[in-house]
C-alpha cells in the first residue's frame, strides 16, 4: 500500500526514487476505496488446483477482490465436471456487459497447436478485444502471454527443441518499474513449457517494454508501456510440487522428459522440492493488483448486471 506523507516532505524524492510508492496528501484526499472485480479466464484443466494457486495469491492483499471465475464456452471440458463449471463459472456470454478492474487469464496445454487450431480460439479473441474497452489490467499467464502477444501485436511463438522445464533464475531490466517494486536483483520462476516468443520479435514493437528475463529460460515478464497488458511466460502461481507432478505425469507415460532443472535437491527426484519462488509470487501479484488495477482503475467502473 501507498504511504501517505505530506507533499513538502523532503524523504517524499528520496523515496519516489528509490520506486517506493509515495502518495501526496492532495492526492491521497481524492481515493475511494470499493472492493476489486477480477475476472480469472481459467483455460486449465486442472482447473481446481489452479483455482486455489491464483486465489491464495490475490488473496494476499488488505484489498477487497470480488472474483468471478469464467471457462470458454465453446469447449467442452474433459477434465473439469460440468457440475463444477455449472456451480461456481461463468461464460463470457454472460459477463460481457459487465467492466472489471483486472483479468487474468492462464495458461493452457495447447502450446503445441496453432493458435487457430484451439476450439476457443474465436472465443478468445472476442475476449482479448473486448479486454481492451472493459478491463484496466489484463495479466495473461504462459500460454496466455503467447497468445495475447500475438493477438494485440502480432509475436509469433517457436516451437523449443527441448522443453524449457524447472527454475530459473532472472534478472530485472527497467530499474523502476512498478510491478518489479520490492523484488530482490536476482529471483526465481518455475518455467514448464515447450514454445517461446523470442526478443528480435519484442523489440521492434514501441508499445512493448521487457521487464524481466532469464539467461536460461528467456523472457519472463513484457508489458505494454500503458500497464492494461502484462505478459508473464513463467508459472509463478504454482505450487512446490507442480514440477514435479508435470515431471511423473510424463515419465509414466513413457514420454522423453528430462528432470526439471535446479529443482530437486541434488537432481534427486525422489528428494522433495522446495520452493524458492512463493515470496516474489506474491509480490508480482500484489504489485499487480495495486499499482496497475486499484491505483488505475476508476471508482465508477460501469455496469455490473
Ligand atoms: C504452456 C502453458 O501454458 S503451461 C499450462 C498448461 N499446463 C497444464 O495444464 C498442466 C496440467 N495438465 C495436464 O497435465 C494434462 O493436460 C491433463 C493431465 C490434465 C490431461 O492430459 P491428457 O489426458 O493427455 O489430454 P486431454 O485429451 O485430456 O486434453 C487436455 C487438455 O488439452 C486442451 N486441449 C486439447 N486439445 C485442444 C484443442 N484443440 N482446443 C482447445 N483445448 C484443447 C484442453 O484444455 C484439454 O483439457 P480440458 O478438456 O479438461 O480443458
Ligand atoms: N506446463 C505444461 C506445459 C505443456 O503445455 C505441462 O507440462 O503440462
Amino acid at each position: 500500500m501507498p504511504i501517505k506523507i505530506p507533499d513538502a516532505l523532503p524523504a517524499k524524492e528520496v523515496l519516489a526514487g528509490e520506486n517506493i510508492f509515495v502518495m501526496d496528501e492532495s492526492h491521497a484526499f481524492h481515493q475511494d476505496i470499493r472492493p476489486l472485480r477480477i475476472a480469472i479466464l481459467n483455460l486449465m484443466p486442472t482447473k481446481e488446483t489452479t483455482e486455489t494457486q491464483l486465489l491464495r495469491l490475490i488473496g494476499n492483499s488488505p484489498l477487497q477482490v470480488d472474483v468471478v471465475l469464467l471457462h470458454p464456452s465453446s469447449h467442452v471440458s474433459k477434465n473439469t465436471s460440468a457440475e463444477h463449471l455449472e456451480s461456481f463459472y461463468k461464460t463470457f456470454e454472460e459477463v460481457k456487459n459487465r467492466r472489471f478492474d483486472g483479468m487474468i487469464i492462464t495458461g493452457a496445454p495447447v502450446e503445441q497447436l496453432e493458435f487457430e487450431e484451439v476450439n476457443y480460439w474465436n472465443e478468445l479473441t472476442e475476449i482479448f478485444e473486448w479486454s481492451k474497452t472493459h478491463v484496466t489490467s489484463t495479466l495473461h499467464i504462459c500460454w496466455a502471454s503467447q497468445a495475447g502477444l500475438y493477438y494485440h501485436y502480432g509475436v509469433p511463438k517457436y516451437s523449443l527443441e527441448e522443453k524449457c522445464f524447472g527454475v530459473f533464475p532472472h534478472t530485472i531490466n527497467e530499474a523502476c518499474t512498478k510491478l518489479l517494486r520490492g523484488f530482490d536483483e536476482l529471483f526465481f520462476v518455475p518455467h514448464s513449457r515447450h514454445t517461446e516468443f523470442r526478443r528480435e520479435d519484442i523489440t521492434g514493437i514501441d508499445d512493448l517494454v521487457i521487464l524481466s528475463e532469464s539467461e536460461e529460460a528467456g523472457i519472463y515478464l513484457v508489458s505494454s508501456r500503458d500497464g492494461k497488458q502484462i505478459f508473464a511466460t513463467g508459472h509463478s502461481e504454482y505450487d512446490a510440487d507442480s514440477l514435479k507432478w508435470e515431471y511423473d505425469r510424463d515419465a509414466a507415460k513413457g514420454l522423453d522428459i528430462a528432470l526439471p532443472r535446479n529443482y530437486y535437491p541434488n537432481d534427486d527426484p525422489t528428494r522433495t522440492p522446495p520452493s524458492i519462488w512463493r515470496a516474489h509470487a506474491n509480490l508480482l501479484f500484489t504489485n499487480w493488483l495495486n499499482y496497475y488495477v486499484y491505483q488505475e482503475t476508476p471508482y465508477d467502473i460501469g455496469p455490473q448486471i
